[in-house]
Parts: C-alpha cells; structure tokens; sequence
C-alpha cells in the first residue's frame, strides 16, 4: 500500500497495521534521544515522534541565560511591512488613544508599523480524531510522507541544556492571615464560575445596559459603525473527546511540582487542578522566579504559561506577612497585567483555581466593560493581593479610586502577560504609567509566545537588568507546533466567501466534534462573516470588541464548553484565549503581523493537542507570506466551488442586512488604508474596497460620513461615495 495514498485516506489510516511502516521509522537526532531506540509511528504526524520520545526523555532545557550573556537570536525574517493593527477593533476602555496610536512607530526589522490594536485569550485537554488529519485539508494542503521524513522534520528538534537548577525556593510555611475575602466569595464558587465569577450579577446587568452606549461610543471613536443579530443555533455540549493515538504530552517536562519548593496549599490547589507534571515552560521558570528574578519568558502557545507566572506569584504572597491595618483596603502584592478582557478574566480564574486552598488570599480581575463603580465597590467588599486587570481599567482606578494608587504601592511582583504585545506601542504609555505607580523594588515577570527583537529591546523599560530570558523555542526551531498543520490559500477576494463555506462545510463533514475559530479583519466584518454563516445554516457564534462584555463572557463560555460550533471572532480571541480542542482555525484575509498570525494559530493545537490552521489570502496579501516564510505553512491549491454552493452562498449574502455590510464595507477601508504596503496607494485601495463592496453583491459601494473620509485620508479618491 503506497504510504503516499494512506496519508490522505482516514480509512486507511484507521486500518494500518502498525509494522506496516518500516519506511516511516526514523532516526530522531541523537541529541534528543540519547539511548532511546528509534520507533515506527503512525505516518501521518510522524514529527509527533519528537513529542513522544520528550515525554518520556529526561527533562531537558530550553535556553536559559542572563540578558547580558545572551546569544543572538535567530534573525527575524524581513518583511515588506508590518500591518499595523485595526483602528476598527480597539478595546472599549483604551480606545482614546487611536489617534495617537495611528501615527506612532515602532522601528523593527519589519520596518516601521503602528500598531494600535487590543486583543485577546487560553484551553484544556483532548485528542483528536484521525478525520481531523484527513479530509479537505489532508487532501488539499497535507504533506506528502516523503517529504515529512526528509524535511518536515529536519528543523524540529528540541535542544539545549539541562537547566537542573534544583528547587530554590522559599519557606513552604505561612503565618495565618485574616480572612479577606467575603463569606459569599467562597473560593470553589468562584472556580466553578470562572470568569462570571468575578462579576457580580448586578455588574453583569448593569453592563449589558451600557453596553449600547459602550457601544455608541466606539463607534464615534474609531469611526465604524452598527451591529445586529444573529441567528442561532444549539450546540452540542462538549463531551470528553477520545483520546488520539496522536496527542502528544511533549509540553510536559518530567518534573513533578512537588518536587518543587511550593507551599503544601499551593500543591494541593495544583493538584486539584488536575497538574502533576510541570509544562516545559514551568520547570524552566519556576526555580528561577522563586529565586526572586526578573524573567522574560517565552514559550510556545497553550503551553501553561499562565500557571507558570501565577503559581511563584501565589508563593510571594503567602510568604509576605499579613496585613492587619485597614484590611479592607490590603496592599496588592501581585499586579497581573493582560491586554485583554477576556485573557484578565481567564488569569483571574486560573489563579482562583490555584488560590483553592489559600483561604486568606484573594484575586480580583478589573477590566473594561463593566462600570467603575461595581468594580471598585466589589472591590472594596473581596479586598485582594492578587489584581488582574487589563491597562486602560486600571489607569482608570489609578486615577479614580480612593486609596487604590497606594494598595498598588504593596506590589511585589508585576507580571505583563503578552509581554511583546503590552510593549508594544499601542499599550506602551498604559504600561509605562503603571511601572510608574509599582514600587521600583518589585519583582517584573514577562511572558509571551512571541517576543520580537524590538521588543527585547524595550524590556528593560520593566526588567532589571540581571534579568533571566528563559527560551523555551529553540533557536531554529519554529515557533509555531509541529502538531499544528498549517496551509495557506491565496484565492481572489470574490472566492473568498464561498471558499469559506466550502472550506467549514468539509472540515465539519470530516469532524464531528469540530470546534472552529474563524479570524476576521475586524469587529464590523467579523460581525458580517458571522451573519453570512448562520444564513447558510452553520452553527455560528461571533464575538468582537463591539459586542457587550457580558455577551462576550457568555458566547466565550458556551465556546469553551461546546464542540460542533464555529466561533467567528475579531482579534479579541487572538492572544491567550484557551479553548478546548479547537480543531481549526482560520484566519481570513491580513493578519495584522506575524506574531498575530502565530497567537490565532496557537488556539489549536493546545496542550500538545492537533490541530489545523489556514490562511485565506487574496493575492494582493500574498506578500504577507514573506514574515512567516520559517514557518511551516504548506501552500494549499485552491479547491475548486460548485455553482451550487457559490449559488447559495450569493443567496445567503443577500440576506446579509444591508447595515452589516455598510459597516463592513468601512471597517475594511480603515483596516487596509492603516496598512502600511496596501494603504500606501489610495486609489488602489479604494479598487480594492470596492471589490470587496462587490463581493458582498452590493452594486454600488456604501457611502462613508465625509467626516471619517477625512480623518482616514482618502477625500476626493476616485470611487468613494460620500454622504
Ligand atoms: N502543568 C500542567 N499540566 C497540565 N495542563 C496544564 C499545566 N499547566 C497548565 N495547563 C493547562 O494548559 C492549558 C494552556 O495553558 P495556558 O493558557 O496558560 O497556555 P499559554 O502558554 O499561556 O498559551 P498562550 O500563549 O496561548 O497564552 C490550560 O488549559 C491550562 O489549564
């Protein structure tokens, strides 16, 4: 039986006899394996050999290494430019700065970009099924055996040296502190709630009652428009996914957390979270942030980073002695910062879950969405050491909260989580004003899945200079999973609808428990593609900056929860954002730069887990492939759509509300015009929107506000329609 033909036929590969592939036996470089002998795997991941020798292989490190030793890293690739990010999508709270933002620059070996965009977060375990490896994109974009054995996986070793750095580490007693949190705060309701947890009901209704002018107002900001409602449809609840010959542990590393110094608390809240081995990530950072070092971290997506800063973090202040003063206003010990909502929200409840057994030590979240007032009377009523919050809401409780700026006073420990992404220039004011309230004296945790040259450079606007950058990405090896396969389509913009139906259509005949994120542009196209979909019956959810935060709270939820769903979704669930098993995602059209590329595709392919990631691109978008050439990205030929379906999805779109595609058709002018390659030209663009006015059937281009023309640059362009 030719390997080739297995590789694309889930029947066959379901029947393969095991010994049938002496072929496929490879020999693992000799630095990874030592003395472990060579083994057959199954021919369709056969890099997932790699993952399985790993769990099995003594722990083995990671680059770790002081700033001022450090190697170089790889180069980064150049790019022709980097997308700055949409004005269109911005976070409620940190909206004011767009126009500032629109014009700053980061210098980069990307050249120039600005980058004003907020986005977001995380997952759990499964497997996945062998359809997920077959199917459409098996078919169409997946790599031939040969290949993966001669190439596929030449970069894909995992080097470096043992870090054995023991268990430095503090005192694993703590005094008994007074109880902080309030009686109906009980610590296992907030765990079980998850983020709702941190929102009292009022907050939630008072919140969705403000949403429209919430609303109203990004709109005026960021000079985009309406949104309405879609249809939907149950999902099914998730169930636990069968486990896969091909899920891999290779995340974990051999090093129990018990065998580190953490306090017996600490252990039993990881233990109950279902822990036992540490992720790579977390042996590697561990030892030495309980050290009391400054780490910038960085690790591969949904590899448990979280934990790893949360956890020494817990230890600092069950270690630090208790507040008796003014106990309703204790000092906040450890300051995590997030760039999103829903990434706060996800920190605050992995912290609850490790807090389960810290009855005296509590964690609150602050974010953007919900009014000033209930989260400064929540909390005043559940005092906290631990405060997660995303920038823009904790300036806002900086400057308005009584006593706040003084709690912040007691941080110990200031963690940015995305780090890259808070230093870069969209939230680097936020981030240089809070370091600015943090005592100077504080211990500085920076972790992210990207962390790019030019921000390296600006770390030390928050590290201290003996700080440890601790790599978990091999050089030469790709920051992207190898289990994660990943295709790009560059089809004309007119295709592209279809193809995206074509494309879900397949993926969900090939899956039964598939679970999709569809990546747009923007807030107002997403909110498009989304309405589109569900015409055409698929079981859609969409979730953007537009939308409320209780909504979004909800819809992330039931996603998190659910399989046989597709979530379309703007840059709010890009970064962080752990959903379980997602099976594919797709991004349509630009991503706004490489890293951004890399967080959607990391929101598959969790924990070790499959996945499948595709790139739509039109071919004015192809030069985009250019900052990710190291990764990779099989180019996949374009499938062919039957009249039938092109048919329908033109009838689907025509049903589109007219206010949907009005808004899209401006949100998809502001988002390339603040492109830098393709805004260059005004008149090209305008050809370009109005193409995409086209594709949405519309016969002549919406009109724009002559005021928003404006600001955007493009009055008196050929083609634009004003009113
Ligand atoms: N030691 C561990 N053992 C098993 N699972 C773990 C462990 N630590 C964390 N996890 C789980 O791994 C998943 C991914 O973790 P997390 O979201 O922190 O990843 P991440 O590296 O921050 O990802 P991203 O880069 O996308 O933000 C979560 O579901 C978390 O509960």
């Amino acid at each position: 039986m030719p390997t080739t033909k297995l590789f694309f036929s889930p029947l066959r590969l379901l029947h393969l006899p095991s010994s049938s592939s002496s072929s496929l036996t490879m020999k693992p470089p000799s630095s990874l394996f030592l003395s472990r002998p060579s083994r057959t795997f199954f021919p369709t991941f056969p890099f997932k050999f790699k993952y399985l020798a790993l769990r099995n292989a003594p722990f083995r490190a990671l680059s770790t290494r002081s700033d001022s030793t450090r190697r170089k890293e790889r180069p980064r690739l150049s790019s022709p430019s980097a997308t700055p990010k949409s004005l269109i999508d911005d976070e409620a709270e940190l909206s004011d700065w767009v126009d500032e933002i629109r014009t700053a620059r980061v210098d980069s070996d990307f050249g120039e970009s600005t980058r004003n965009r907020r986005q977001v977060r995380r997952d759990t375990n499964s497997n996945s099924s062998f359809s997920r490896n077959s199917g459409f994109s098996q078919r169409r974009f997946g790599r031939e055996l040969e290949k993966e054995d001669n190439g596929g996986f030449r970069t894909r070793k995992r080097r470096g040296v043992e870090l054995n750095r023991g268990s430095g580490g503090k005192s694993l007693s703590r005094k008994p502190k007074p109880q902080l949190m309030s009686d109906d705060e009980d610590d296992e309701v907030v765990v079980r709630k998850g983020f709702k947890g941190f929102l009292s009901e009022e907050e939630e209704e008072e919140e969705e009652e403000s949403g429209e002018s919430e609303d109203d107002e990004i709109v005026r900001k960021s000079r985009t428009a309406l949104f309405g409602g879609t249809k939907q449809q149950q999902p099914a609840p998730a169930a636990p996914r069968a486990s896969s010959p091909s899920g891999t542990d290779s995340y974990l590393s051999d090093t129990r957390f018990d065998q580190c110094s953490i306090s017996p608390l600490s252990l039993k809240g990881v233990k109950d979270a279902g822990y036992e081995k540490m992720t790579i990530v977390q042996a590697a950072t561990l030892p030495v942030i309980l050290k009391g070092k400054d780490v910038l971290a960085k690790a591969r997506t949904g590899t448990g980073k979280t934990v790893a800063f949360l956890l020494p973090s817990i230890e600092v202040v069950a270690n630090s002695p208790p507040t008796e003063r003014d106990h309703r206003r204790p000092p906040i010990h450890v300051l995590v910062i997030c760039p999103t909502r829903e990434l706060a929200s996800q920190a605050a409840t992995e912290a609850a879950k490790l807090l389960k057994y810290h009855p005296t030590i509590g964690v609150q979240v602050v974010i953007g969405g919900t009014r000033l007032a209930l989260e400064q009377k929540r909390m005043q009523a559940n005092p906290c050491q631990i405060l997660v919050a995303t920038p823009g809401r904790l300036r806002d409780h900086v400057e308005n909260t009584a006593g706040f700026a003084t709690r912040l006073m007691g941080v110990k420990v200031l963690v940015l989580d995305e780090a890259d992404h808070l230093l870069d220039m969209g939230f680097r004011k936020d981030i240089e004003k809070i370091i600015a309230a943090v005592p100077k004296q504080r211990q500085t945790l920076m972790f992210s899945a990207t962390i790019p040259d030019e921000v390296r450079q600006v770390c030390h606007i928050a590290l201290r200079r003996d700080h440890e950058f601790i790599n978990t990405v091999q050089e030469g090896t790709e920051e992207t999973h190898s289990q994660v396969r990943q295709a790009h389509l560059v089809a004309p913009l007119d295709k592209h609808f279809s193809l995206l139906y074509a494309l879900l259509k397949e993926h969900i005949a090939d899956d039964v428990d598939y679970k999709v994120l569809v990546f747009c542009t923007t807030a107002m196209v997403t909110r498009l593609v989304a309405e589109l979909l569900g015409e055409l019956n698929l079981n859609v959810r969409e979730i953007h900056s537009r939308k409320p935060q209780s909504y979004r709270t909800r819809v992330s939820e039931e996603f998190r929860k659910s399989k046989g769903l597709i979530l379309v979704t703007s840059d709010v669930s890009a970064r962080g954002v752990d959903y379980p098993d997602v099976t594919l995602v797709v991004q349509v059209g630009l991503p706004t730069d490489r890293e951004q590329y890399i967080h959607r595709l990391g929101r598959t392919g969790r924990r070790g887990k499959e996945g499948q990631g595709i790139l739509l691109l039109a071919p004015w978008e192809e030069f985009f492939l250019s900052t990710v050439k190291d990764l990779p990205i099989e180019k996949a030929p374009i499938p062919s759509v039957d009249p039938d379906t092109k048919k329908k999805v033109e009838r689907a779109l025509c049903h589109v509300e007219m206010k949907n595609k009005e808004a899209a058709y401006q949100a998809w002018l502001g988002y390339y015009n603040s492109n830098k390659k393709i805004g260059r030209d005004k008149y090209r663009l305008v050809e370009l929107a109005n193409e995409f006015s086209k594709c949405m059937m519309l016969d002549n281009p919406p009109a724009i506000p002559k005021l928003v023309l404006g600001k955007m640059g493009l009055r008196n362009i050929p083609g634009l329609r004003s009113k």
